[in-house]
């Protein structure tokens, strides 16, 4: 069983003639951050030593000295999300409330991608909900019938039509007030689309860091947090759906990450009870009796597969 590394919160010892002021880091690029002040600053600074670790959506002590800035410590997060990278799971967003997972029906969503990011939000304590867009589209019918399973479960679906800005607004605000949100999806779901009606200022954002990689390409390539226009609401953009880390998981954070699992598991005979071949096992039963829908089972499967298999490290 892997876990990370306890936070080592002290970076630093701090010089006597500096300032020390706290911040958020809304952005990342190799060895420094952007930090933001509470009064709207924004400062580019470096982690004191070698420390990697720290991701957007951090709240850090920063020490000043002149025009030179240092990361000295890195506060308690609430909670972490991780992207895999081969087979590690790397941390990329902390401290957020709600995760909004963007589909279409053109091109159809991937359930297994979709699956993987509901287990990543629940285990970490993160409230998911699923952003239907292009909810114009004559294909539409075909994504709300494949989305049945996680309906059935009480994922919220919120349809969106992301080229029509009020209707994003209308859909969107009251969700976004006050809170923190990581904004996900597959390519081409409409996720820029999404962020740009929310917040203007991100679309200058990623086509300057295209321009400056020389990509061409107007997509996001990095994590970013922004402040929504007119609302107390944060988003964080963030590229990497395909690979949404599970490495880090244990096969009893896992069961944790499956909602319609937690009653059923109640009854299984054995308290280590895996879940798949065990007799008196109570999700087997729900599976068989027709409440645990088989894609979400055959998902648990493959995860529970994927977390057996990998090297421990
Ligand atoms: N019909 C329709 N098309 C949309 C809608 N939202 C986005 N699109 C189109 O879908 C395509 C993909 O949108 P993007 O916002 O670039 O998608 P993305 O998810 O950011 O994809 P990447 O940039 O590849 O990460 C674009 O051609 C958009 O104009 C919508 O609500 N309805
Ligand atoms: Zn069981």
């Amino acid at each position: 069983m892997k876990k990370t590394k306890p936070h080592r919160q002290q970076l630093g010892t701090q010089a006597a003639t500096t300032a020390t002021q706290t911040g958020q880091i809304i952005a990342g690029h190799g060895r420094h951050y952007f930090v933001e002040l509470a009064s709207g600053e924004i400062i580019k600074c470096f982690p004191r030593g070698k420390r990697g670790g720290i991701c957007v959506g951090d709240w850090v002590d920063l020490s000043t000295q002149g025009e030179r800035a240092a990361i000295e410590r890195l506060h308690e997060r609430r909670n972490l999300l991780y992207r895999s990278d081969e087979m590690r799971s790397k941390q990329f967003a902390a401290n957020i409330d709600q995760l909004f997972i963007v589909l279409a029906s053109e091109p159809m969503f991937s359930d297994d991608l979709t699956g993987r990011a509901l287990v990543a939000a629940e285990t970490a304590g993160i409230t998911p909900f699923i952003l239907l867009n292009k909810a114009d589209l004559a294909t539409t019918p075909l994504a709300r019938e494949r989305l049945q399973p996680l309906i059935k479960i009480g994922v919220p679906v919120i349809e969106v039509h992301a080229l029509d800005t009020d209707q994003v607004h209308t859909a969107l605000d009251a969700l976004l007030h006050d809170k923190t949100t990581l904004l996900l999806g597959q390519s081409g779901m409409g996720k820029s689309t999404i962020l740009n009606a929310l917040v203007p200022e991100a679309q200058a954002h990623t086509q300057a860091h295209s321009e400056a990689l020389g990509t061409g390409r107007h997509t996001t390539t990095s994590t970013k947090l922004y402040h929504i226009p007119g609302s107390t609401g944060k988003i964080i953009d963030s590229p990497g759906f395909q690979a949404f880390g599970i490495a880090h998981l244990t096969a009893e954070d896992l069961v944790r990450g499956f909602t319609e699992f937690h009653e059923p598991i109640q009854h299984c005979r054995f308290y280590n009870c895996s879940h798949r071949h065990e007799p008196g096992c109570g999700v087997v039963a729900a599976f068989e009796s027709g409440q645990i829908h088989p894609d979400r089972y055959a998902l648990y499967q493959r995860l529970l597969h994927e977390l057996e298999s990998q090297p421990k490290y």
